[in-house]
């Protein structure tokens, strides 16, 4: 079980409490000056992954001070445990095992005293199976032609795992065109219908409850589209597969249980790429490319289990987050791929982080009196650059920003990377060193600037600088290295929630919204006025149905 411990209680926060007022007297600047080694200490290789956070306000002691908080809040206690199989997931009473999806090393992964490699060893053979005979060509749909276009059904962790990871991957692509489907808005999926061929369409409806409401409806249009298209019912085991827990609801929607990937309760959601979920990406990039991915994630498993906290890429990652949202009081952490490809790589994590530790109730079920998971959000440089880094140079705000970028482009067409590099390495340092009031003067001087305008005008175009980054160079963008990444972050999100002292695994938040909605969806039939809830949601849905 995880411990249950609060943290503001611990010796290590109150050194921390008394060591930012010290720290916050100094620039990031001024701490790279005083010390010519700061890139070497405070930078970590992984395989082919470099974390820099040097350019973030911490000194040594800062990071030894990290260090004593996770380790007094029994950071590796809880790592043993969540990698031993305990049910962690205590609201759920659910182990929290993706470990398990991509331990390629085999080694048996009890659940109540059950290993559960052999079952996720077979459905990794079902998918590479099933993936060959889809992108060979060998499967055929029901007038005998190959498949050409497959559309994954699903929303949250049943889509946003996927649709990143395909589109980081594209690169990797073969002739397979991959759709998502995931709104309940009818123009999702009457777009992605509307160019199909419903002889060539493989439809997997991806839900792990098999219960979600957008999932199931647009399931169920894509069923009447492929009906109405000329499909039989029996047709049907040739398009539709599904993705789930679920084996009975399943069955009752028509699918054939032959055409089912299954997955376990101990696979969150938002976990669950790595799952049969990620069957789209085993199409779209081929197994061996799936299997790679799953390896890049178990060598980071291995690192986050084995390394010292000291070089442990997720624990850093997770204690300099602690670090700004507890002592600097930072709202938002900024997630910023110098990648294209990765352009899905932040919205992914909003589910990922914002789901899991967006808490407000601690693990003993008391009320937190501290700050817990950050807003998430970023997009891919430079377009940010033409957006909002106006506000984390020059807001009020403090942003700890991650800028990642690949060395090595997987398009170099002509001087496009080195310039994407340049922004890259251009921006962390001018968030770092900003630019002076004396700086700025002298180039309003060299402009031809007379005292009085440049009185009038440095303000604005002074930077203070100190804003802190960290940068995670990669070499390429490679199934590999993503599934690196991408379980980097997912340990983070772990570790942090574990300093917080909170349950990162559930997701009660979401159901208030789902249970009021099935409420109201009754009420907007028929033309009667609807008088039961608050004056605003009343004014809302009548004017609704006039207008609609
Ligand atoms: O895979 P399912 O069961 O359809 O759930 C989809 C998503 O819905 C959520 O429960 C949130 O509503 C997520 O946690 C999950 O990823």
């Amino acid at each position: 079980m995880l411990p249950k411990i609060n943290f503001t209680e611990t010796e290590a926060y109150k050194y921390l409490a008394d060591h930012f007022i010290d720290i916050n007297q100094k620039s990031i600047k001024d701490l790279f000056s005083e010390d010519a080694d700061r890139f070497n200490k405070f930078s970590v290789f992984f395989e082919d992954i470099l974390l820099d956070y040097s350019k973030n306000r911490i000194t040594d002691e800062t990071l030894a001070l990290l260090i004593q908080l996770a380790r007094e809040c029994k950071l590796d206690e809880a790592i043993k445990s969540m990698y031993n199989g305990d049910k962690i997931n205590e609201t759920e009473d659910r182990s929290v095992l993706h470990i398990a999806l991509r331990n390629l090393s085999n080694t048996p992964i009890l659940v109540d005293g059950k290993d559960v490699m052999p079952d996720v060893n077979a459905v990794l053979v079902k998918m590479e199976k099933f993936s060959n005979s889809i992108i060979s060509g060998e499967w055929k749909g029901y007038t005998g032609k190959a498949i050409t276009d497959i559309v994954n059904i699903g929303i949250g962790g049943s889509d946003l795992g996927p649709v990143m990871v395909t589109e980081a991957l594209k690169h990797y692509k073969n002739h397979l065109n991959i759709h998502f489907v995931s709104n309940i808005d009818g123009t999702h999926i009457a777009e992605t219908l509307s160019d199909l061929d419903a002889e060539t369409t493989l439809f997997l409806v991806a839900s792990k409850t098999f219960t979600t409401q957008e999932t199931m409806t647009n399931a169920h249009s894509a069923r009447s589209w492929f009906l109405e298209k000329g499909g039989k019912e029996n047709d049907i085991a040739k398009h539709f597969a599904a993705l789930s827990t679920n084996a009975k609801d399943v069955s009752a929607f028509g699918i054939d249980t032959e055409n089912m990937f299954e997955f376990w309760d101990w696979v969150g959601g938002r976990y669950s790429l790595w799952s049969a979920i990620g069957l789209s990406i085993s199409l779209s990039i081929g197994f061996d490319n799936f299997k790679q991915l799953l390896a890049g994630a178990h060598a980071t498993d291995n690192h986050f289990k084995t390394a010292e906290f000291e070089s442990n890429l997720p624990v850093i990652l997770g204690l300099l987050g602690v670090w700004y949202i507890n002592f600097y009081n930072a709202e938002t952490q900024v997630i910023l791929p110098y990648d294209q490809y990765m352009h899905r790589f932040a919205a992914y994590f909003q589910q990922g982080d914002m789901e899991s530790n967006g808490k407000h109730v601690d693990r003993n079920g008391n009320e937190v009196d501290y700050e817990t998971g950050p807003i998430i959000w970023g997009e891919p440089g430079t377009n940010g650059q033409h957006a909002f880094y106006q506000l984390i140079h020059q807001g009020t705000r403090i942003i700890p920003a991650d800028f990642i970028a690949p060395a090595q482009s997987l398009n170099p067409l002509g001087d496009h990377h080195p310039i994407l590099l340049s922004n890259f390495f251009a921006q962390t340092e001018a968030l770092m060193n900003g630019k002076t009031d004396e700086e700025v003067s002298s180039e309003l001087k060299k402009d031809g600037k007379n005292e009085g305008e440049i009185a009038k005008l440095a303000p604005f175009k002074v930077f203070e600088g100190n804003r802190p980054t960290n940068s995670i160079l990669l070499k390429k963008v490679t199934p590999y290295t993503l599934g690196s990444l991408v379980a980097m972050y997912e340990h983070k999100i772990f570790v942090q929630g574990v300093i917080w002292n909170i349950f990162s695994f559930d997701q009660w938040g979401v159901e208030l919204g789902k249970q009021l909605a099935k409420k109201i969806l009754p009420e907007l039939e028929g033309d009667g006025k609807v008088s039961s809830h608050d004056s605003s949601t009343n004014g809302l849905i009548n004017q609704y149905k006039a207008w609609r």
